[in-house]
């Protein structure tokens, strides 16, 4: 059950405490509270999803990053490689975590991310094969709204049916513009390779976006993991208002660190939660300094801050069948809610992305510039390219298509740190974006590579002119560009980063218990040990499936 208020519990003693009912955190309730000898207690900070119309209707997700109730409301401080800009670091402040407001797209990464995973940790459970079924037990491939012939979009025998979160093939498409997307697969096929399905563990090449949206609805850990068929459950309490700010009741056991309780504040109270026995996930650790007398001595925790910058390229069109349409003309807006409420079908039950490209740097190339390649392995992609029909508005007035571009692996790395005592505070969020030259390098290729898609013969009629004259500018304007408009792709990951069991460094050892204490895991994005090459959701709805699992192990 979900409740507002701590004086609503039923005891404030459970076997399980798990900090945040985000993403990870809905998983690993919902997988312990299969056991009914396991009682579970969700503190979450943030408030319900439930009712939250910007967060079920997938159009309206971009409503959600605006600062409001739902949100952390997180800047980074100045960023050098940014020229000195901040950049927002949008989190949610709900049930469900940033699965309630994300964008929804669905990319596992490469087969050789998860292997290197493996062979970072010394620990072959988290290679992509041993993954697979972590990724089926997640996944609940769905048909989309729309019920169009989905064949050549997609390939079956990588999707399962059985898990719990929806996944399916986007409803409405656009399809003028994304027509000329795949016809440029045709006409490129050497560059721009058509790619069936791009969650084989082999992305490279262009495909159909898939998303987390089921019956043209967002699924979060929070519709999914705590939908109706399992927030009943007697032993599964998740308590929303609820910030947790301290591990309490330290004690040595057999020489290993060990808590009794968390300390949580809600409506300006401090309360404590006491497990009889159990784990507790902690997000933020406190970091020596500041009069906070630290108990463990990890000197990892907060570092290797790892987030891909993301840069837009645009065109104006000769089309109107663009998202700008819809969002500068009330009419057709209003129509498409209305048909959206009647059926959550049309271009609200998608999120406006069509398709997304996967491509490697030549290796030569990389070489001869003195840089090392950053990527997982060969089939590994260091650059994504997603397509979308619109410009968001950025030239208001006209019809416009845009492509984000991604810097998948960057080098580049940050800190999450605090600077107060006080554990409501915001953290210090510095993501380090284009600090390394390599990823500026990566995004100067990029754009020269994206170029090129847009001069096949597909395009001729429909593109007007693009905006800014990126074909004729120099690296050095490149850059600047480059720098002047980067942003977060929101995939901050790996701040309590995996190691090997010995690794002197890291935060977690690979069955996620945090080194030099017992029943006290991280369970969440901040174990990366390398970014994914995609978008970060699916690797951690993966990473909270199989933490789930050893911490069932360790208990049974
Ligand atoms: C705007 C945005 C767009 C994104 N788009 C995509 C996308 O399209 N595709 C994709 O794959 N990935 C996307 N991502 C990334 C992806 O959603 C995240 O990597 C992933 O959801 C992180 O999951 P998590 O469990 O680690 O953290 P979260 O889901 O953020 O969960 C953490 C939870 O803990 C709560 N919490 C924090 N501190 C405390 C505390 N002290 N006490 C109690 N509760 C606390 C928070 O309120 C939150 O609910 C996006 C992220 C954002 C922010």
């Amino acid at each position: 059950k979900v409740y507002e208020d701590v004086v609503q519990l039923p005891g404030l003693s459970y076997d399980f405490v798990i900090v945040g009912g985000g993403t990870a955190g809905n998983v690993v309730a919902n997988r312990l509270t299969e056991n009914p000898n396991f009682s579970v207690l969700v503190l979450e900070a943030g408030v319900s999803n439930e009712g939250v119309l910007d967060s079920i209707v997938p159009f309206f997700v971009v409503n959600l990053l605006q600062p409001s109730i739902y949100e952390w409301n997180y800047t980074t401080v100045p960023q050098p490689g940014l020229n000195g800009r901040n950049v927002e670091i949008p989190r949610a402040h709900m049930l469900g975590g940033c699965s309630s407001h994300n964008g929804m797209i669905y990319t596992r990464g490469s087969a050789d991310d998860y292997n290197r995973f493996a062979a970072i940790t010394g620990d072959p459970g988290w290679s992509w094969d041993r993954l697979l079924p972590y990724f089926f037990k997640n996944e609940k491939w769905t048909p989309p709204v729309d019920h169009h012939d989905t064949r050549g979009q997609f390939d079956p025998a990588v999707h399962s049916n059985k898990g719990i979160n929806s996944v399916s093939l986007s409803a409405f498409n656009w399809p003028i513009f994304a027509n000329h997307v795949i016809e440029s697969t045709k006409e490129l096929p050497d560059e721009w390779p058509f790619n069936l399905d791009m969650n084989s563990g082999k992305p490279l090449g262009l495909g159909w976006l898939q998303s987390t949206i089921g019956d043209g609805m967002r699924s979060s850990s929070a519709t999914s993991y705590l939908g109706p068929e399992f927030i009943h459950r007697k032993n599964l309490h998740v308590l929303l208002n609820a910030q947790v700010s301290k591990l309490v009741e330290s004690s040595h056991v057999n020489g290993k660190l060990t808590f009794g309780g968390v300390q949580f504040a809600q409506g300006g109270t401090l309360f404590y939660s006491n497990g009889r026995k159990g784990d507790y996930s902690l997000r933020w650790s406190p970091l020596a300094g500041l009069g906070i007398s630290s108990l463990l001595d990890i000197p990892s925790v907060g570092r290797n801050a790892t987030d891909q910058p993301v840069f837009i390229l645009g065109w104006t069109v000769n089309s109107t069948q663009t998202l700008d349409s819809l969002i500068q003309n009330t009419t057709l807006f209003n129509e498409a809610f209305a048909q959206w409420n009647r059926s959550h079908t049309g271009p609200f039950s998608a999120e406006g992305t069509t398709q997304l490209a996967f491509f490697r740097l030549d290796s030569q190339t990389l070489a001869s510039n003195n840089f090392s390649d950053p990527s997982a392995g060969s089939d590994s992609p260091h650059i994504e390219v997603a397509f979308s029909p619109s410009n968001f508005g950025a030239l208001p007035g006209s019809q416009a298509v845009s492509v984000g571009i991604i810097v998948l692996n960057p080098v580049s790395r940050g800190s999450v740190t605090i600077n107060s005592s006080n554990p409501f505070d915001s953290p210090v969020i510095d993501v380090g974006f284009l600090t390394s030259d390599v990823d500026l390098f990566t995004g100067r290729e990029a754009i020269a590579k994206v170029l090129k898609l847009f001069k096949a013969p597909t395009w001729q009629d429909y593109i007007i002119a693009p905006i800014g004259d990126l074909e004729n500018s120099s690296d050095d304007e490149l850059d600047e560009y480059i720098r002047n408009t980067t942003r977060s792709t929101n995939h901050l990951v790996g701040t309590a980063a995996m190691s090997a069991k010995d690794a002197r460094y890291g935060v977690v050892d690979p069955d996620l218990q945090v080194k030099g204490a017992s029943r006290l895991r991280i369970i969440d994005a901040s174990v990366f040990p390398f970014i994914v090459s995609g978008h970060t959701q699916a690797a951690t709805y993966v990473i909270a499936e199989r933490g789930a699992d050893l911490v069932k192990e360790a208990w049974k």
